[in-house]
């Protein structure tokens, strides 16, 4: 009988028996299906990932996010941080990157999340903790081969407890069997015609005030304050594979070209966090950013791959004079991030503190 064990017993330099071994080989799988989750499942996800300035500047560095409270000692004090935080779109990037290995890493896309809520500024140095739970599955009734999950996740500093970030997160999973369906209602649109304000109004300047008065213009002149931002920032190699691999994220949505060949996309696309993270630093370019309170009803509504530009649309929703500290009001804009031919990739609802003086 033959030792297989001899490492001499096989010539795996030779690609025609390689080839042949592969074939037989089962694969030691990463990630997990949609049949794996149930409702109710709490997961405690295992990989550990310590905040640090690096990341945090490598993050915002590569997004174009220039808040200098996130960069400088000095400006972060006076903006009534404690001590200069990580910014809070590496935080939630991080927390989520170490989710994927037990949630996502089977190939589901992130469709949206949702009730995204900055707890406390993290600081460098932060180990994180992170948990989840399964809060809804059902299955996709326009694409059988996969189901969608809905998980609650919390990102607590692990050495004090303390929740930092939390959010509800929605992806397509991968399914082991397709599923019977129902038909679906694949390419079905509403075609009730859309209306749009005849007039978009941009806000003078880049201060509470300002946004404030901009909206009280659009409701004279029956318009809506929207606008978008110059920036566009083209997606490379550091950006959709460089990134998430950064934060531990190992969907191979963003690193495995072959995988991903024969797939939905047809290729690697981007962390939708980074793509994100670029349209928010293009709005905050235009903005006097005082803190990052929530997030809500984010979507992403197409892939974003290698030589994409990413741009920013943002709309402004609300202005609240009486929420946050003196120096500041609450502004709820609605941002969005299109691509070179104008396809909006990503849409979600964000609520800052904007300074008001200068
Ligand atoms: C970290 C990470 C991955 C990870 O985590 O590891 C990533 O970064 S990955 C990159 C970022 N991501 C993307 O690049 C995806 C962009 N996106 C698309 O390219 C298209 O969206 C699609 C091709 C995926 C689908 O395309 P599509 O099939 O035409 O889309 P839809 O018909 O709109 O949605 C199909 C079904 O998802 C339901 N659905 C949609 N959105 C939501 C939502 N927010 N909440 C709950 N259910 C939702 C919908 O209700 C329908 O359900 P049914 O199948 O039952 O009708």
């Amino acid at each position: 009988m033959t030792d297989w064990t001899d490492p001499d017993a096989m010539d795996l330099s030779d690609g025609e028996t390689f080839d042949a071994l592969l074939d037989r080989a089962d694969t030691r799988e990463k990630g997990h299906f949609f049949e794996f989750f149930a409702e109710g499942d709490e997961l405690a996800h295992d990989p550990g990932l310590r905040l640090t300035h690096h990341g945090s500047e490598q993050w915002m560095g590569q997004t174009l996010n220039h808040d200098p409270a996130y960069w400088r000692a000095d400006t972060a004090r006076e903006r009534g941080f404690e001590e200069r935080p990580v910014h809070p779109d590496y935080l939630l990037a991080c927390v989520m990157g170490i989710t994927v290995e037990d949630l996502s890493e089977k190939g589901g896309y992130f469709l949206g999340r949702d009730d995204v809520e900055f707890h406390q500024p993290a600081t460098a140095g932060t180990p994180l903790s992170v948990t989840s739970t399964v809060v809804d599955t059902r299955t996709s009734s326009s694409r059988p081969k996969y189901g969608i999950v809905t998980w609650e996740t919390e990102g607590q500093d692990r050495e004090t407890g303390e929740t930092l970030v939390s959010y509800r997160r929605t992806n397509m999973i991968p399914r082991r069997e397709p599923a019977a369906t129902d038909g679906g209602a694949v390419g079905e649109q509403d075609d009730g015609g859309t209306t749009l304000p005849d007039t978009l109004v941009s806000p003078d300047g880049e201060r509470f005030g300002d946004f404030q008065a901009a909206l009280d213009t659009a409701r004279e002149e029956n318009a809506a304050v929207a606008y978008r931002h110059e920036r566009g920032r083209t997606m490379d190699d550091q950006l959709v594979a460089g990134l998430p691999l950064s934060t531990l994220n190992t969907a191979r949505q963003h690193h495995n070209r072959d995988e991903m060949a024969d797939s939905p996309s047809g290729d690697i696309v981007a962390y939708g966090d980074v793509t994100r993270s670029i349209a928010l630093a293009h709005a905050r370019s235009d903005e006097a950013t005082y803190r990052e309170q929530r997030f809500a009803d984010e979507r992403f509504h197409d892939f974003v791959t290698l030589g994409d530009t990413v741009y920013g649309f943002t709309r402004v929703l609300d202005c609240d004079p009486d929420a946050g500290p003196e120096g500041a009001g609450a502004v709820t804009f609605e941002h969005v991030a299109f691509n070179q031919e104008q396809t909006p990739v990503y849409s979600g609802r964000r609520t800052a503190l904007i300074q008001r003086n200068q």
